[in-house]
């Protein structure tokens, strides 16, 4: 029997958190201070540029972009692709448009690299960006070249692996991977389309020197941009399940069997070991001598949330909740 989340919540007759701890953490700590190599390349590379492609996680629309970009290539025309628009609920999503348009973006598509949805969307808007813009002084040039960038493992290289799929009906070109961090230099030129000839750059992604809030960097980690163990597993699964909990997402009671909501991650955590048999054998010292005792394996469920929740297991979910509470829900 299916139930509810209304019903789950009755259930578990716990009052969810309203906020999550966040002090004492060291946010810097998270994030590897050595990406300003990465974004001087892209500079170098600019003037053969003729349009930015910034790709970034529909789950965080709102928050954790790099504002470096804009500073040093924000001369150039700028289409914002919001990617995994499968993971995301997007139930608000002219309000999130809407948002956008108020930071100066008008240009926004959302994608999802894995089933090529709205891909072909891309090059008509580059091509009609360029067109119009007054910067285009590569006249001559027939082709355009188009750079991406974009936070780390927000999926710029599917992106443009995706691209050549539906205009070239060629494979990979780029390499892809679960973990941030799998480009790591600007690459020469990939052909993504023939008619007109439109080439792209892929970069290696770049995450702001500092990050806004603590709150911010959850997020960033929670879609994947950083290694989880630089957080912790352990405090990311809290995050999520706090998160879940408070969006009344709670497809995670049923997808682990638990019978009922919880908000205490280490009895959350617990079952999910033993459910999965994710558990460990242990010689502990006794009064009366060592003994093996059997001990969840919490890492390796919070390993297992923080997976399921990614490969939208549990559900989608609008991680910028949040900030969009502050939009206006009919326009004005
Ligand atoms: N569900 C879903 N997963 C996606 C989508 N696009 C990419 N991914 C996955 O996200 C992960 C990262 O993709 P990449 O293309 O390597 O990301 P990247 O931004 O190039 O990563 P870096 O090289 O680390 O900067 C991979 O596991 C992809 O399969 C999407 O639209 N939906």
């Amino acid at each position: 029997m299916k139930l509810s989340p209304r019903a789950l919540c009755v259930v578990a007759r716990a009052p969810f958190r309203e906020s999550f701890p966040l002090g004492g953490r060291d946010v810097a700590r998270w994030f590897p201070g050595h990406m300003a190599k990465g974004l001087r390349k892209m500079q170098n590379s600019l003037k053969m540029v003729d349009c930015i492609l910034e790709v970034h996680d529909a789950r965080i629309p709102l928050s954790g972009r790099n504002p470096l970009f804009q500073e040093t290539l924000g001369l150039k025309p700028h289409l914002l692709v919001l990617n995994k628009m499968d993971l995301a609920d997007l139930k608000e999503q002219q309000k999130i448009i809407r948002h956008l348009e108020g930071e100066g973006l008008k240009n926004v598509i959302f994608t999802n690299c894995v089933k090529d949805e709205n891909i072909k969307q891309i090059i008509p808007k580059v091509t009609e960006l360029i067109g119009s813009s007054y910067r285009y002084h590569r006249g001559e040039s027939l082709e355009f070249c188009v750079m991406v960038i974009g936070v780390p493992n927000v999926g710029k290289s599917s992106l443009i692996n995706s691209l050549r799929r539906q205009h070239l009906r060629k494979g990979k070109a780029t390499k892809v991977g679960g973990e941030p961090g799998i480009t790591r230099a600007v690459t020469s030129r990939v052909q993504v389309c023939e008619r007109p000839p439109v080439f792209l750059l892929d970069t290696p992604g770049v995450l702001a020197p500092r990050i806004q809030s603590v709150e911010t960097g959850l997020k960033l980690a929670l879609c994947g941009t950083v290694l989880d163990h630089l957080v912790g597993e352990e405090t990311l699964a809290d995050y999520l399940l706090y998160t879940l909990n408070r969006h009344q997402l709670l497809g995670y009671v049923q997808h682990y069997g638990l019978g009922q909501a919880c908000d205490d991650i280490a009895s959350v955590l617990k079952r999910v070991a033993v459910r999965l048999r994710k558990t460990q054998k242990v010689n502990v010292l006794t009064g009366t001598g060592a003994v093996n005792v059997v001990q969840p394996n919490y890492p390796a469920a919070a390993r297992d949330f923080l997976r399921a929740f990614r490969s939208g297991l549990l559900g989608p979910v609008m991680l910028d909740r949040d900030v969009l509470q502050g939009v206006p829900t009919v326009e004005p």
